[in-house]
């Protein structure tokens, strides 16, 4: 490769944004100051319309007013300096010279993540355009599955047909069963010489479809066998070699990477800390069998769609202004099943859309659980400060002093601080002693006494291992860079119905309330730490789900005292209505115009919109009673892999933007019974109005009831027109009634 001169990347102040951002936040703030004295004077003018109802209202609504603004305040942090970024990839040094890589997929269940797309993961995986003896794929198996580990060895006789084709053919969607898919839609492009190609392509699709076949096969034989329950096991550790002989396929003799299948010890009396202690234990084990300095993290349904992912990343990695304390490259999440309306709001474009720009003009994104290239060093100690000395030697530690962090394994702590893999002459080049060690490294014991999950590695005090883990890092004083090509790098599988939506959403809410309500918590433990701003990104992530104390009062507090003709906001002809329908408007208008601006439709800004609403009465009230009950050792934390696997007939309704309500009980009241709330209260509103008048002072109540209606659509549509499976059950329908009920009731006496 030719090697040009000229930076590897470059980094774009996005001043249009910041312009507008700024200027947003100066006038809105003054707003939100007025809304702010206006309440406060409330409260000490002596007026006489001031009753005890009236004074309980407004305060309450006050304190939801002010949570509500500090939480725009910390989240102003993401929209202070967002930058963009760009690589040059032609511009890095000859392939002899690039960094080995290690690629860390994680897969834990073989019924909720189909084999053959963990495979295809795999796969992509190994077929990164990177010197192939410089790529290691390990695989995480959490179900200790005889399935997965078949599937991967089928997966490695596979590869050896198509890692040549797409190299031969200079195939870019190196993920087969996305490439296949495109060539059946039409879309893909014929290279070479259309004839030879056309009959390789015919080879290669039937060994793909040879290879599913076969993986489905295993599966019906091996249907119900005990091994799949996953929790009780020793550690099984497979350098692949496939199942066909390498004599038959004496004409593939290309180069591959190596791929390895680790399913660590599970025993039930250890907490394995989910994908957090899967991913260290790859980090101990890649540190003695390959140890290369940089790791390319991936969930097991992300592929790799574009074979250039890694040449990217360390065209950051290699950059000497960047690397000395450069612990990661993210690219964003995006997924292959996104339907054109997106009712779910799956795409996730406020972080990897907004968010994440934002935060690497600042100390860096959040590293995002998957599509990341971290640095091994990273995960091991703080960055050094002299120099860019990445391979130090140990005589500055001590031995005892080391084994207290990372365990007693001698062989992995030789390695701790090298660059190169282990030599063929030490015990990687001995099979049975390199054997004994990983079995070592493995076991669930190892980690007992260390400070692996808290001092390093991957953390484990939150089940959002990944954000806790990059908060960590960050307040050690690494620093990320996101980079988003115009080819998405890598696809997922997104959540397509609410009920995956819900589950999925509850785990993460309540991991990152268990950071903000721990010493960790972002405003305290990161603001000594790292710049002000950083540590208000982190704390926004982690107070998120707080927004539900303030929705919920809105959703339910101006309602109630509408039915009773309670007024709490400023009457129509005084001009402070003005001020609350600027406020109003002016954060629903900034937020489309984020919304447009990069990219999106007005659909999406509904779609966001009317989701932070039910999210905010759902998962993000249990996302935080389950975080206190977790803190107060009431309940352990858990990990539930979302579900992957399709279910036709709900993904029918996700493609044709129609909601399906088939989720728990516990999911589906709350937001049935706020629903019913506001329309009794808009319909007694304006009954009330009708025949007492007053509507002078209950205007803006009735217009705010007539918002959560408009907003939850598809809710009452569900809950009355509806009859198809998606609906809301009548059962749940009438035990929302009666509890909207009781709200009311409970509300008007607590008033009066
Ligand atoms: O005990 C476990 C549980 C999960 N996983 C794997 O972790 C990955 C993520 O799990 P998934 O069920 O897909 O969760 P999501 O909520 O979709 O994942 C998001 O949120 C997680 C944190 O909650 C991050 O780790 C992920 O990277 C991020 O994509 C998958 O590959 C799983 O196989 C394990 O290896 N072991
Ligand atoms: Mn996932």
């Amino acid at each position: 490769m030719e090697h040009s001169s000229g930076p590897l990347n470059l980094c774009h102040v996005l001043t249009k944004s910041i312009i507008i951002n700024r200027t947003h936040m100066l006038v809105h703030a003054t707003a939100l100051s007025a809304l702010i004295y206006y309440r406060a004077s409330f409260f000490f003018s002596e007026s006489k319309s001031r009753d005890r109802a009236t004074t309980l209202a407004c305060l309450t609504m006050f304190l939801a007013e002010l949570g509500l603004s500090f939480l725009w305040l910390l989240s102003q942090a993401f929209r202070w300096r967002p930058v963009r970024r760009t690589a040059f990839p032609k511009r890095l040094p000859e392939d002899k010279e690039l960094p080995p890589i290690d690629v860390f997929v994680c897969t834990a269940d073989p019924d909720k993540e189909p084999t053959v797309d963990v495979m295809n993961t795999v796969v992509s995986a190994m077929a990164l355009d990177y010197p192939p003896e410089k790529l290691h794929v390990y695989l995480s198996d959490d179900g200790g599955s005889t399935l997965t580990l078949h599937g991967t060895r089928e997966a490695y006789d596979f590869a050896r047909w198509w890692l040549p084709f797409c190299k031969r053919y200079g195939i870019k969607t190196r993920c087969p069963k996305a490439f296949f898919k495109e060539e059946e839609d039409g879309e893909g492009i014929g290279m070479s010489s259309e004839n030879e190609f056309g009959s390789e392509k015919k080879i290669v699709k039937e060994k793909y479809e040879l290879f599913k076949e076969r993986v489905n096969e295993y599966r019906k034989r091996h249907r119900g066998d005990s091994s799949h329950t996953g929790r009780d096991h020793p550690p099984t550790i497979e350098v692949v070699r496939g199942n066909v002989p390498d004599e038959v396929m004496q004409a593939h003799r290309d180069p591959m990477p190596k791929l390895i299948y680790v399913s660590r010890e599970k025993r039930p009396s250890h907490h394995h800390h989910f994908k957090a202690g899967a991913l260290n234990v790859l980090l101990r084990l890649s540190g003695v069998m390959s140890n290369s300095p940089y790791i390319l993290v991936l969930d097991c349904d992300m592929y790799c769609n574009d074979p250039s992912s890694a040449r990217q990343a360390m065209c950051f990695h290699l950059d000497p202004r960047l690397s000395p304390s450069l612990m990661l490259v993210q690219f964003p999440q995006m997924f292959h099943n996104i339907s054109e309306n997106d009712i779910y709001d799956s795409k996730l474009r406020p972080y990897f859309w907004t968010g994440w720009y934002g935060m690497d003009g600042l100390k860096g994104p959040v590293l995002s659980g998957t599509c990341f290239y971290i640095k091994r060093e990273s995960l091991y100690r703080k960055p050094v400060q002299e120099g860019n000395s990445f391979s130090v030697d140990l005589t500055g530690f001590d031995l005892m002093d080391l084994k207290k962090l990372f365990g007693h394994s001698n062989e992995f702590i030789k390695y701790l601080w090298q660059k190169e893999k282990p030599s063929k002459n030490t015990i990687a080049g001995d099979s049975a002693a390199l054997m004994k060690e990983t079995q070592v490294l493995t076991s669930c014991g190892y980690e007992n006494g260390t400070k692996w999950g808290q001092e390093v590695g991957f953390m484990y005090n939150s089940v959002v291992e990944d954000y806790f883990t990059s908060f960590t890092l960050h307040c050690k004083g690494w620093t990320s860079v996101f980079y988003t090509p115009s080819k998405p790098q890598f696809l997922g599988t997104a959540t397509t119905n609410l009920n995956d939506m819900l589950i999925q959403g509850m785990r993460w809410y309540s991991g990152l309330s268990q950071v903000g309500i721990s010493r960790f918590c972002p405003l305290i433990y990161g603001s000594l730490r790292m710049p002000i701003l950083q540590s208000m990104c982190y704390a926004e992530l982690s107070l998120l789900p707080l927004h539900c104390l303030p929705i919920c009062c809105f959703a339910t507090i101006p309602q109630i005292c509408l039915v009773n003709g309670i007024s709490i906001y400023p009457e129509v002809s005084s001009s402070y209505i003005m001020l609350f329908a600027f406020i109003f408007l002016s954060s629903l208008c900034k937020h489309l115009y984020e919304v447009v601006a990069s990219g999106h439709s007005v659909q999406t800004f509904w779609n966001e919109q009317r989701i932070w609403m039910i999210k905010s009465t759902t998962c993000y009230v249990y996302g935080t009673i389950d975080a206190i009950m977790t803190q107060i050792g009431m309940r352990t934390a858990s990990f539930l892999p979302t579900n992957k696997v399709d279910d036709d007939e709900q993904s029918k309704r996700y493609e044709m933007g129609i909601f399906d309500f088939q989720t728990s009980i516990m999911f589906l009241s709350p937001m049935v019974t706020l629903v019913i709330l506001n329309m009794a209260s808009f319909f007694g509103g304006v009954a009330r109005v009708l025949t007492l008048g007053d509507f002078d002072k209950l205007f803006m109540q009735i217009a705010l009831s007539l918002f959560v209606l408009v907003m939850s659509y598809p809710v009452i549509e569900a809950m009355v027109l509806r009859t198809d499976k998606g609906r809301i059950p009548r059962s749940v329908t009438i035990l929302s009634a009666f509890l909207s009920l009781v709200l009311l009731l409970l509300g008007s006496s607590f008033l009066m």
